[in-house]
């Protein structure tokens, strides 16, 4: 065989690593990271003082404690909320009442799928941005130039009666924990969009909080293993989330991170909380006050971290809108209408470099 055929069996054997993920990379013991992960020198992490002299600048998010939602401290907790999403984009919340044994188990079943022979997690792979289960890698896997650090496994999750019986079989608890997870999270949801309505001003608008009755649910699992050069690559890269809002849970392991004043800052959440954040649908929605803000992940060379991030919109087929109770001859509204189609056709015909879907919907 010539040497260039040679080569060419060997980018093309290189080709479907990255297909297969990072986990696979990772079983495979790699100790330097492959070119196709490696990132220009102005998108890197710039991981302060080396990684083992960990000096990120840790933010402490605003707490909303949801004991105090239905109390007489109401007016104070939706204050701190709207400030919090004006501000930040972003919140913990304690007290949310989700048994912290739920949350456990939702992880750890996410983790023993991620632990699954590949030849079963490869079941669910789809380069189909619109299946339902989803099984994938980096961030578009279809379009990146450059992937990133992280495998994701994306289930549909309302109507549950519905996509409960395609969610994977194996682990063979994955179905009740995500079916229970989606109760919860959901619930959990519907409280806060209240809180969230209210926290806008307003008081009468029913419609919208109805509307989310038959709402959409996405549950992403994400596995971000451990990574030999971490300093190089993202376990995601920067992006905002497309829904309303968006709960993440996370494993205790440190690595998300939000924009602060032009500096990227790691998010040290209280044990037990879920952070919130805004997606582009409530920042439309509330015409732009509440923000939906540039996150992402760091990976690191020790540990393995899972996160599950549960985003939370209209149906499918709603149109997101500003709310007509907030436009006026001073506030005219400031971004086009969109629909889930919509995004899907943007995310998946580019890859758009701030991976920012609400900037093609602002009205200029
Ligand atoms: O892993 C995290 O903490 C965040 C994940 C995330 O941003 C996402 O899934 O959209
Ligand atoms: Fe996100």
């Amino acid at each position: 065989m010539s040497m260039a055929a040679e080569t060419e069996m060997e980018d093309s054997s290189l080709e479907d690593r990255h297909l297969k993920g990072v986990r696979h990379l990772h079983e495979s013991g790699i100790t330097r990271i492959p070119n196709k992960y490696i990132l220009p020198v102005c998108d890197r992490p710039n991981i302060k003082g080396g990684e083992r002299n960990n000096t990120q600048l840790k933010l402490k998010l605003p707490i909303i404690d949801l004991s105090q939602l239905h109390g007489p401290n109401r007016s104070r907790v939706l204050k701190s909320l709207a400030d919090a999403c004006e501000e930040y984009g972003f919140f913990q919340v304690i007290n949310h009442g989700i048994p912290c044994d739920l949350t456990r188990s939702m992880i750890d079943v996410g983790r023993r799928f991620f632990e699954l022979p590949f030849e079963e997690r490869a079941k669910y792979m789809s380069p189909d941005m619109f299946a339902p289960v989803r099984y994938g890698t980096s961030f578009n896997q279809n379009k990146d130039g450059v992937f990133c650090w992280r495998d994701f496994l994306k289930l549909y999750c309302q109507p549950v009666s519905r996509f409960c019986p395609q969610w994977p079989c194996e682990p063979s608890d994955l179905r009740q924990k995500v079916a229970s997870y989606t109760k919860e999270t959901n619930s959990l949801f519907i409280m806060l969009l209240k809180a969230v309505v209210e926290s806008l001003g307003l008081v009468d608008d029913d419609d919208i909080v109805k509307e989310f009755g038959d709402g959409s649910q996405l549950m992403v699992i994400n596995c971000f293993p451990s990574c030999p050069e971490p300093d190089l690559t993202l376990g995601m890269p920067p992006h905002s989330d497309y829904g309303f809002l968006t709960l993440v849970l996370q494993d205790g392991v440190l690595g998300l991170q939000i924009q602060s004043q032009g500096e990227w800052v790691t998010v040290d959440p209280l044990p037990n909380s879920f952070v919130v954040n805004v997606g582009d649908h409530l920042e439309i929605f509330s015409n732009g006050r509440y923000k939906s803000v540039l996150h992402r992940v760091l990976v690191n060379s020790s540990k393995t971290r899972i996160s599950v991030a549960s985003l939370h919109s209209l149906p499918f087929e709603s149109v997101v809108k500003p709310s007509s109770g907030l436009i006026t001859p001073q506030n005219p509204k400031r971004y086009k209408e969109t629909d889930f189609a919509a995004f899907l056709d943007y995310a998946s015909s580019c890859e758009p470099k701030k991976k920012n879907f609400i900037e093609s919907r602002r009205l200029t």
